[in-house]
């Protein structure tokens, strides 16, 4: 069986990767990194150390690498043949594989093969939905059509911490030991692909909200309000009284939210936010709050972590405190080496709060959110100035 797998970065080679070839798949990972594409090509493996209680070292083999903007042709090719497409490039990067994914999807509906299944491994409300318009929009009429029967884009939700890697190995990559991997059956079109560890369950929905809406809400609002007090990494963060109290009690508001929205057993629940936490504090991984809190107009999304929630929670009737604390202390953030940080504060000082919310979280200016949140922005103000 062979996968195409765009994206070699952390969790591509950390945890996609390592399940695609555990279950039998060769992989050929398209970048865009000429250094990691070689290396993989030369080597057609890589270590993964799981940081466990004991590091476990995995060899993983059967592996290869093209790179897409020297390679694009014999990526065509790859795409043409394989019986398994996934992704993990980012969210704001599945637009630009898109024309490139339709060029070989195009290829292999002209051969007439076999159905296949596209799955973007993002952290993302309905990524491979997203990816499926992105990539329809290169298509024909006739080539839509066609692809509709023989090509199934099935949502999914990943969960794996995998930090910034810092060792002396380009390919090495050390990760947690815990994942979750939940891929919707209905989009799949054709036989199910047999991927060990994945979960295939009929609606992602609550899947999917309660991974982005419990992990990514918690771990946004330790780094931003860890990088606000001064703390580098997560584990640093969340072993702060203050900043662990203020995700402990974020994590109750979505988790309220999910109860009320998706009926979850609420000891079910609280016990997975305790795995949760005690996964922000490994104390053998070492995960810097600039990665966590990456890209932060993103996570200002009107669906993502933070205002998602927030904003489904009012109207729920349930107030969103310790979230709007969450948002106010993002609009902090000021990464030099993130153009969304960047941006996010050109924004913040030509428009303000409110306007900056507007403008990319969706969030009306007169809305009850807005307010809150520009109460914590001043409260974490105060704070600071202390
Ligand atoms: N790291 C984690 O803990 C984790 C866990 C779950 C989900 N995710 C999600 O996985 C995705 C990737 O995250 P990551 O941490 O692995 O990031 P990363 O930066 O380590 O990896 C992304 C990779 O995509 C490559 N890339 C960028 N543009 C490309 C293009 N046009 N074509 C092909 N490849 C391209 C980059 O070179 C890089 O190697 C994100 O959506 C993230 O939210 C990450
Ligand atoms: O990848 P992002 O930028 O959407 O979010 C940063 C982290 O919260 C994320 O990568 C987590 O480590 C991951 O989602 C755990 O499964």
């Amino acid at each position: 069986m062979r996968a195409v797998h765009f994206g070699a970065g952390n969790i591509g080679r950390g945890f996609i990767g390592e399940r695609l070839t555990r279950s039998g798949y060769e992989v050929c990972f398209v970048d865009v990194q000429a250094q990691l594409v070689e290396a993989l090509q030369q080597r057609k493996g890589y270590d993964v150390h799981l940081l466990g209680e004991e590091v476990e070292a995995l060899h993983i083999t059967g592996v290869t690498a093209l790179n897409s903007q020297t390679e694009p042709e014999r990526v065509q090719a790859a795409i043409a043949q394989a019986d398994l497409v996934t992704t993990a490039v980012g969210p704001t990067v599945l637009k630009m594989i898109a024309p490139l994914l339709a060029a070989g999807l195009r290829r292999r509906l002209l051969s007439g093969t076999h159905p296949l299944n596209v799955v973007a491994c993002e952290n993302m409300i309905g990524g491979s939905s997203f990816l499926k318009d992105e990539v329809t929009a290169h298509l024909t009429h006739e080539e839509r059509q066609e692809l509709e029967r023989t090509i199934g884009f099935p949502d999914a939700a990943v969960d794996r911490i995998v930090p910034v890697q810092s060792g002396a190995d380009l390919l090495q990559v050390s990760v947690e030991p815990f994942y979750e991997w939940v891929i919707e059956q209905s989009g799949i079109k054709g036989g199910t692909p047999a991927i060990d560890g994945v979960t295939y369950v009929d609606g992602l929905t609550p899947y999917i909200e309660r991974k982005l809406y419990t992990v990514n809400t918690g771990h946004a609002v330790c780094a931003y309000a860890g990088r606000l007090l001064g703390y580098d990494t997560i584990r640093e963060a969340m072993v702060a009284p203050r900043v662990a109290a203020l995700v402990f009690g974020a994590l109750e508001e979505t988790g309220a939210l999910l109860e009320a929205k998706h009926g979850f057993n609420r000891r079910e629940h609280q016990d997975y936010i305790a795995k949760i936490l005690s996964r922000f504090t490994n104390p053998r991984l070492t995960d810097p709050v600039a990665r966590v809190g990456r890209s932060p107009i993103r996570k200002l999304g009107q669906s993502d972590r933070l205002v998602g929630p927030a904003l489904q929670m009012l109207e729920h009737q349930l107030k969103p405190d310790r979230l709007a604390s969450g948002i106010a202390a993002a609009l902090f953030f000021d990464e030099v080496d993130d153009p969304e940080a960047i941006k996010l504060q050109q924004l913040l000082s030509q428009d303000g709060i409110a306007k900056t919310l507007q403008a990319i979280a969706g969030i009306p200016e007169e809305s009850s959110l807005t307010h809150l949140v520009l109460q914590r922005y001043r409260e974490w103000e105060e704070e600071i100035d202390q």
